[in-house]
């Protein structure tokens, strides 16, 4: 308990007065209540459907004694109430079995901020204990750092010396420091705006996303994880809004994002920065490890708008991928993969009527 915060340690003895009052229990033990429900925050997880949107909290006893990695070489699924862990690669006997208690696509000091903050521990994993690294530093620089606005530089930016601004690491040009600033103030106004947006106006939230994706891409990395995530707020609304046509534009413009942020990060291991700064245009640090379901269901979402629009053959190699990788993650016998490999052998099916006629 002594390693809460201040504002955690109100919500937890509000929520023990909560059950105080409830129960109405004449000897109830309020430090013990708010101690329980600290020890549930570390211990219980989000309980998801098959599409990982989140329905519930679970405590699972067996589960709640496996450990974090931001690497993690399982991952946890749930099949209705059941948890599953599948491997997501090869565990050698006798090592151990991990899976990530967070989003694994922040940098480093992210990852350890919402660690320390919920589940107080200081993760020393493979991608952590690099932080400072070089490799640490530029895949930092690309997930949540500034853009070089040299024409046609993909080049990743860190902060200058003499703090003036941030100096591109692959053709040297400076970026202002108050002009970062002025633009990530306007990003931070519309973000503000766009939260009571998207529950009341979507179309004008839309409009609203696109202002904020314009701004972030001047001001971010083309591989940023902010510009990819207004991204996926666009496309959401726009499946809401059934602008099929838009969503798939911005369901294929998120793709390259997942797919590279899933590729090994053994990858970049051993590069020097000047060797890595000349390959980011083609390779970025992969913090999904590979097969992710986030990526797979990317690839499905993608691969039901293009069925649906017609785009057959375009719609078997996204249902294709998406299938090669949640079959790892999520197994085959659930309903929502039998659908998903019933919309495959459809989509093939009509490739070959198409090819045929
Ligand atoms: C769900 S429990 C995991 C099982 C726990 N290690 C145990 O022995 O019961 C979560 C807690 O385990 C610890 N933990 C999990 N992963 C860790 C890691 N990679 N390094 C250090 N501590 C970790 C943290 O104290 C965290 O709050």
């Amino acid at each position: 308990m002594s390693d809460i915060d201040e504002k955690q340690m109100i919500l937890y003895a509000q929520m023990a007065n909560l059950v105080s009052l409830i129960l109405q229990w004449p000897d109830i033990n309020l430090k013990e209540i708010a101690e329980n429900f600290s020890k549930l925050a570390c211990n219980a997880h989000t309980v998801c459907d098959g599409e990982l949107r989140p329905l519930g909290t679970g405590l699972y006893p067996v589960i709640s004694i496996i450990n974090h990695s931001c690497l993690p070489n399982a991952v946890l699924v749930f099949e209705g109430r059941t948890a599953v862990v599948r491997a997501i690669q090869h565990i050698p006997i006798g090592s151990e079995v991990m899976i990530s208690y967070i989003e694994t696509a922040g940098n480093t000091m992210t990852r350890q901020k919402a660690l320390i903050e919920q589940y107080f521990f200081n993760c020393a994993c493979p991608r952590c204990v690099k932080m400072g690294q070089s490799d640490d530093v530029i895949e930092s620089a690309i997930l949540e750092g500034y853009r070089c606005k040299g024409e046609g530089c993909n080049g990743f930016m860190l902060r200058d010396s003499d703090d003036k601004g941030f100096i591109c690491q692959k053709c040297g040009l400076l970026r202002d420091k108050e002009e970062v600033r002025q633009i990530a103030n306007e990003i931070k106004t519309l973000s503000n705006k766009v939260e009571n947006l998207a529950a009341s106006d979507r179309q004008k939230a839309v409009h609203t996303y696109k202002e904020i994706e314009d701004l972030q891409m001047n001001l971010f990395h083309s591989h940023s994880i902010n510009l990819m995530r207004t991204r996926e707020a666009i496309l959401k609304i726009l499946m809401e809004l059934c602008e099929w046509q838009e969503a798939l534009a911005y369901c294929r413009l998120t793709v390259p994002a997942y797919e590279k942020y899933s590729g090994s990060l053994l990858r970049v291991h051993g590069l020097s920065q000047l060797q890595f700064s000349k390959a980011c245009s083609i390779t970025v640090t992969g913090v999904y490890g590979g097969v992710h379901p986030l990526l797979g269901l990317q690839y499905y979402t993608c691969g039901k708008l293009e069925w649906f629009l017609g785009e057959t053959y375009d719609a078997v190699r996204s249902l294709t991928k998406a299938a090669d990788i949640l079959r790892i993650t999520h197994g085959t016998n659930t309903q929502f993969m039998k659908e998903l490999l019933f919309k495959l052998e459809e989509a093939r099916a009509e490739a070959c009527y198409k090819e045929a006629s």
